[in-house]
């Protein structure tokens, strides 16, 4: 495609070709086209502006989004404060945004099967997800959502994720403590990110990916990859030549398609080692981890688990896995520096729900984490919660309406709007959380102690109904033991406490130039 541009370029520029009349004729009709093309999209905008009838209010264009772009979910709660539903014109389509609770429970759950991922986002989300879970509809949706709820329902893959969340969480507390030790300051966000990827790869695919070590140079390239790719995607919800882009393979679309192919050999070349690997291993095929448990019913089904379905299936976990749970915990550490008498509270907690003693080695301590000292960390629990009502590691979620429909609170739907409901923004809301709902105050989630559960429509971190996260008992799990290790051991301080930190916009909520921290090691007895 590129060779047919520079040639066309070539020559229009030489005249080589074509004389001036048939040069003059074609730009001309290119002109035509574009007048054509953007006074069918302005019409349709003013159509859509007009029609007030019942409709959420008009907050803006898919311009006004890309303006505000690098504090999206920001401005998005600044104008939640003063309506709760709302919406934006984009040249096809309205885009509604909720924060209403029971708007959320009416898309989530009551009328669940007209508010679907839709074409629009499946085919921004394609090139990377493929048909993988997050954006798939219907059988497609179904026969994944239903392999991996009976996955994450084994007593196997509980035992199997848990021995590993601590053999991986061990190797990180000494890595901090080596940088402690020295005084050095600790990219905490990066060092999340390693960790998690890494257990989710063993999880997932029964592979030592050892990032943390930052010796393999091949899955740092493909980390890489898969973070920019997260971002351009995002992009192009604002970006309304992405299409164009793509076709002449240019710019940002250009980066993507290089990124999609480290991405694409790296995974491809996982499922081939597992395949060898089950080879050889002919008689243990009882394999923890789910790749192998996808690939025994590949061979029972090979038409419908083809390897490229693999691909997007592997994908989606490792995005799951990877991204929501570091990035929780990123913020959950900031929070914990700036309010330093919450991070010595939970010190106490964990210590004393293990019955650690401050001399403990790693090992030590780690035998002492057992489900039930887990089990009695209430305040943890809050403080993590606390942390996902506020940062929600998915900050905004969309759908699309198959149907016309009207919302609980009687503004109108089309057919082919898009609506998503807001967790960042929800978080932030007075009519939702009171008026304290912007302070960072875990005790909001004890009585007497004991953590209380929220509806899922008000508290959206994990989402709702049929589609609710499958992994949120495990993403605790994980992010309980990685807490529990890193608050017993260290006291954290940030390295510059003035600064407010912020978020990069992408599917994720991911901060923003990482988090930098110093490790003081807990005062050994
Ligand atoms: C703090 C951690 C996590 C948060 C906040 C979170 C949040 C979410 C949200 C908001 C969705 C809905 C996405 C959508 O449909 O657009 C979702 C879906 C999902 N999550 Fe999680 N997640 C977390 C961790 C995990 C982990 C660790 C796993 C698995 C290893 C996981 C597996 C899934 C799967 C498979 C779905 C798709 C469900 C479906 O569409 O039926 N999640 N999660």
């Amino acid at each position: 495609m590129n060779t047919l541009l520079v040639s066309t370029i070539f020559f229009f520029l030489t005249g080589f070709y074509y004389s001036l009349p048939f040069i003059l004729t074609l730009i001309g009709l290119v002109f035509l086209f574009v007048v054509v093309l953007l006074s069918v999209l302005l019409v349709s905008y003013f159509k859509e502006l007009m029609s007030n009838d019942h409709r959420p209010p008009v907050v803006g264009s898919t311009l006004t989004m890309l303006i505000h772009f690098n504090h999206l979910f920001d401005f998005m709660a600044l104008t939640a404060k003063k309506h709760h539903t709302f919406r934006f014109i984009t040249p096809t389509h309205s885009e509604v945004y909720i924060a209403n609770p029971v708007n959320v429970e009416h898309i989530l759950k009551s009328n669940f099967q007209n508010y679907t991922k839709g074409d629009f986002h499946k085919l921004i989300m394609r090139d990377l997800f493929g048909n993988g879970i997050f954006a798939a509809d219907g059988d497609i949706w179904r026969h994944q959502r239903k392999l991996a709820s009976f996955e994450f329902s084994t007593k196997v893959l509980r035992d199997f994720s848990t021995a590993v969340f601590r053999s991986n969480t061990a190797k990180l507390v000494k890595k901090v403590s080596e940088l402690a030790v020295n005084k050095q300051i600790i990219s905490l966000q990066d060092l999340l990110m390693k960790s998690t990827l890494d257990s989710i790869f063993k999880v997932g695919f029964g592979f030592d990916l050892d990032t943390l070590s930052g010796s393999d140079e091949v899955s740092i390239q493909f980390m890489t990859a898969f973070d920019d790719s997260n971002c351009i995607i995002f992009w192009r919800y604002v970006d309304l030549l992405w299409r164009v882009k793509r076709y002449f393979n240019i710019g940002s679309e250009a980066t993507l398609k290089k990124n999609i192919r480290v991405i694409d050999n790296f995974v491809y070349e996982l499922i081939e080692r597992k395949r060898e690997q089950m080879k050889n291993a002919k008689d243990d095929r009882d394999k923890e981890d789910i790749l192998s448990r996808f690939l025994i019913e590949s061979e029972k089904n090979p038409a419908n688990l083809t390897d490229q379905y693999l691909r997007d299936i592997s994908l989606s976990f490792i995005i799951a896995g990877k991204d929501t749970s570091a990035n929780t915990l990123t913020w959950f550490f900031y929070m914990l520096c700036k309010h330093t008498l919450i991070q010595e509270k939970l010190a106490l907690e964990v210590k004393e729900a293990t019955g650690a003693e401050d001399r403990y080695s790693i090992n030590e301590f780690s035998l002492k984490l057992t489900e039930a000292a887990l089990d009695k960390m209430h305040y943890l629990h809050a403080a993590l919660t606390e942390t996902l009502r506020l940062y929600p590691a998915v900050p905004l979620d969309g759908k699309h309406s198959e149907k016309d429909d009207i919302l609980p609170d009687g503004f109108k739907i089309k057919k082919g709007d898009g609506i998503s409901y807001m967790a960042y923004p929800m978080g932030r809301m007075t009519y939702i959380w009171g008026e304290d709902a912007e302070e960072f105050r875990p005790e909001r989630w004890l009585h007497d102690g004991v953590f209380q559960p929220e509806s899922p429509f008000k508290f959206t971190a994990f989402q709702g109904g049929p589609r609710i996260c499958l992994g949120k008992e495990f993403a605790y799990r994980q992010m309980k033991i990685m807490a529990a290790f890193l608050v017993f051991f260290f006291k954290f301080q940030l390295v510059d406490e003035s600064k407010e930190a912020t978020y990069r916009t992408m599917f994720t909520l991911h901060m923003d130039k990482g988090l930098h921290l110093y490790a003081f090691p807990r005062p050994k007895v």
